[in-house]
């Protein structure tokens, strides 16, 4: 069976490792909602603190339930300005992709700085135990986490493990997941579902029709990024339908 903690069939086993579970005014908060994630890295033009803090406030007007955050100082500046739940991550690179929050000792900082939840990179990619790496960081952290898969696999053991969300973000991102189309993994959305799982769509999501087709599938909530966010991108997608010679 799968256990959960959010206080329903524990089992006395499940309950020597509970986590941080989510609260009930956070569940009320994300449920059927949009979340936006915020983030900029690199040398992006956006990636400026004042302009992370300017997008989560546009975010906030358009009606965003939440939002996702990237780094210790993003979160701490968001935080000074709204009350909503925020899911706090620190990516880094990786060997072939960012890494999503993979210590205890970040998700600490993370939740220190503000975030309600953290998010942690939860693939067989980062660790031979999902579970184990999931608690660890709960436990630093002392709120929920949100973990990011990519397989249904990753999920159902991270579900298992006492998260409160499983997010499909990395779905496309991981070595055997990765696939030539862009678009976002519904299909994961509803295999996790269907199992019981508290899932946050994310990853891909660029037209409300996919968003709407996330909840057709059994989405908790839905995160966008990019197609909101990231006007760098936002362009090459219209610039890709002119009639200019790229
Ligand atoms: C794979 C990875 O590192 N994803 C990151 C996770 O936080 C972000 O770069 C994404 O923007 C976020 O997941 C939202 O997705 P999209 O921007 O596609 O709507």
């Amino acid at each position: 069976m799968l256990s959960n903690s959010d206080g329903f069939d524990l089992s006395l086993e499940s309950q020597e490792q509970i986590l941080p579970g989510m609260t009930e005014q956070m569940l009320k908060a994300l449920a059927g909602s949009l979340i936006v994630s915020c983030q900029a890295s690199g040398n992006h033009p956006m990636r400026n603190t004042d302009a992370i803090v300017r997008m989560a406030s546009s975010a906030l007007l358009g009606g965003a339930s939440a939002l996702r955050i990237n780094s210790p100082p993003d979160v701490r500046a968001v935080r000074a300005i709204t009350d909503v739940p925020i899911i706090g991550l620190d990516k880094e690179p990786g060997r072939m992709r960012n890494v999503i929050t993979v210590r205890p000792d970040q998700a600490a900082v993370l939740a220190a700085a503000g975030a309600n939840i953290v998010a942690v990179d939860a693939t067989s990619e980062v660790t031979d135990d999902i579970q184990g790496h999931l608690r660890q960081a709960g436990i630093a952290a002392g709120v929920p986490i949100m973990a990011d898969v990519s397989t249904l696999e990753e999920g159902l053991m991270a579900w298992d493990s006492g998260v409160g969300l499983v997010g499909t973000t990395l779905s496309g991102y991981t070595p055997y997941t990765l696939r030539g189309d862009l678009r976002p993994d519904i299909e994961l959305v509803a295999a996790l579902s269907s199992r019981g799982v508290r899932v946050i769509a994310e990853g891909r999501y660029v037209t409300p029709a996919e968003v709407r087709g996330a909840f057709d599938a059994g989405a908790f909530a839905v995160v966008v990024g990019g197609a909101i966010t990231d006007p760098v991108a936002i362009t090459r997608r219209f610039v890709a339908a002119t009639t200019r010679q790229q």
